[in-house]
C-alpha cells in the first residue's frame, strides 16, 4: 500500500499537490503565530526595500515548509528558487547558485541539515556579508578574493534542528517552528482541497478525516484523495461520515491516524524488544525500515502523541501504545505478582 506519510509523489500527484498549496499567507492556514511575525518581518523589508533576514523552518515532514517558503517569496514579490541539501554536492554547485541569485532573491534550501560540510562553509559569509570567498592558486602563492554577491534571502528548511551546525544556526535571523495542526485546522485543509478538486465533503466527514490526518497537512490531502477515489467509486462521489469511515478503515488508518507502519513499529517494540528500550538500528533492522525515515517521518507523532518515549537508552513503548494495540501494559499484569508467588512456594 502506498505509503500516506512518506513523502515520495509520482508526478501526476506532485501536480495535485502542487495545485492544493496555498499561494499566500492569508490562503496558508493554521500556524498563527509564524504567520502574525511573518507578515511583520515582510512588510518591513518590502517598506525599506531591502532582502528579508534569512529565515529557518522547523519541524516533521509534511507540515508546510516547502509551501512557506514559496509564499514568503510571493509575498515579497521576488524570485523563488529551490533547491535541497543532498542535491548540493561540491563546493562549486553552491557557488554556481549564489552568482546567479537576482537581488532580494528567496532561496529555498530543504533539508538544509544534509549540506556537506564543505558547502555549508560557502554559506557562512554569503549569508553574512553577501560575499563569496574564491581561493586562487594553491600552496603558499595562493590568494583569496572576495566577490560581491546580491542581498539575498535563504530559507532552509530541516526536520532536525539538533543536526544543524551551530554556525549555521547563528546565521538566520528568524527562525520558525512549525507545530502539529488542530484538527479544526486540518478540516479546513481539508474542504479548501476538496473545493480545488471539486469534490463534495461533508462537515463531519472532514472532521473524520482530520482526525486521523496524524496532524499533518500532507497526510490530510492524501487521505482526501483516497477518499474521493472510494466515494466515486461507491459512493455516488459525495464524501459522506460514513463514506469516509469505509475509506479510511479500507486504507488501515485506525481512530488515532496510526497507519500499519506506526502500528508494526510499537508492536515490535512490545513483542520483540520487551517493550523497550531499544535502539533505532535495532528497531530499524527488526522492521526493514531506514532508520532516518523512522526518526523523521514516524517517531514525531509517536512521540507527541504520547505513544513513544525517546530516552539515553532507546525507545520504549508507552502505557497508550500498549493500550492502543489491545495489550496489557507492564507493571498493570499479574505476572509479576505469579512470579513471585511460585518463587515462594518453590523455596
Ligand atoms: N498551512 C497549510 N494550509 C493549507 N495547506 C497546506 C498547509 N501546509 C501544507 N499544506 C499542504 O500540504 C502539502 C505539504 O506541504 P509541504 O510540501 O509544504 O510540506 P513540507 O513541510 O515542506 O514537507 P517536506 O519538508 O517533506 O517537503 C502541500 O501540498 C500543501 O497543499
Amino acid at each position: 500500500m502506498e505509503r500516506l506519510v512518506a513523502s515520495g509523489l509520482h508526478s501526476g500527484e506532485q501536480e495535485i499537490e502542487a495545485s492544493l498549496r496555498p499561494r499566500s499567507l492569508a490562503e496558508y492556514i493554521g500556524q498563527e503565530h509564524i504567520k502574525n511575525t511573518l507578515s511583520i518581518f515582510i512588510a518591513a523589508a518590502k517598506a525599506r526595500g531591502e532582502a528579508l533576514d534569512h529565515v529557518l523552518l522547523c519541524g516533521p515532514p509534511g507540515l508546510g515548509k516547502t509551501t512557506l517558503a514559496g509564499i514568503i517569496a510571493r509575498e515579497l514579490g521576488v524570485p523563488f528558487r529551490i533547491t535541497s541539501g543532498p542535491a548540493i554536492e561540491r563546493p562549486g554547485d553552491m557557488a554556481a547558485i549564489l552568482t546567479s541569485l537576482q537581488p532580494r532573491e528567496v532561496l529555498f534550501i530543504d533539508e538544509i541539515h544534509r549540506l556537506p560540510r564543505s558547502v555549508e562553509e560557502i554559506l557562512y559569509p554569503a549569508m553574512e556579508d553577501f560575499g563569496l570567498d574564491i581561493v586562487l592558486g594553491k600552496g603558499p602563492g595562493a590568494r583569496s578574493l572576495r566577490l560581491a554577491l546580491p542581498r539575498f534571502t535563504l530559507v532552509g528548511a530541516t526536520t532536525r534542528t539538533g543536526l544543524l551546525t551551530s554556525p549555521l544556526r547563528e546565521r538566520f535571523g528568524i527562525t520558525a517552528r512549525l507545530d502539529f495542526y488542530k484538527h479544526e485546522e486540518l478540516a479546513a485543509i481539508i474542504q479548501r482541497s476538496a473545493a480545488i478538486l471539486k469534490v463534495q465533503v461533508e462537515p463531519g466527514a472532514a472532521w473524520e478525516i482530520a482526525r486521523r490526518a496524524r496532524g499533518t497537512p500532507r497526510v490530510a490531502n492524501r487521505l482526501l484523495k483516497r477518499v474521493r477515489d472510494y466515494a466515486q467509486v461507491k459512493a455516488q462521489g459525495t464524501i459522506t461520515l460514513e463514506v469516509a469511515r469505509e475509506a479510511l478503515e479500507l486504507l488501515e488508518v485506525d481512530e488515532a491516524g496510526l497507519d500499519t507502519l506506526d502500528r508494526r513499529l510499537l508492536s515490535t517494540i512490545i513483542e520483540r524488544f520487551g517493550g523497550g528500550p531499544v535502539g533505532l538500528e535495532a528497531l530499524a533492522a527488526a522492521l526493514s525500515e531506514d532508520p532516518g525515515t523512522l526518526e523523521d517521518v514516524y517517531e514525531p507523532y509517536l512521540l507527541q502523541k504520547g505513544y513513544l518515549q525517546r530516552t539515553p537508552r532507546g525507545r520504549l513503548a508507552t502505557k497508550l501504545a500498549y493500550r492502543h494495540l489491545g495489550k496489557e501494559p507492564p507493571g498493570e499484569t499479574n505476572a509479576q505478582l505469579r512470579w513471585f508467588q511460585d518463587t515462594s512456594i518453590e523455596e
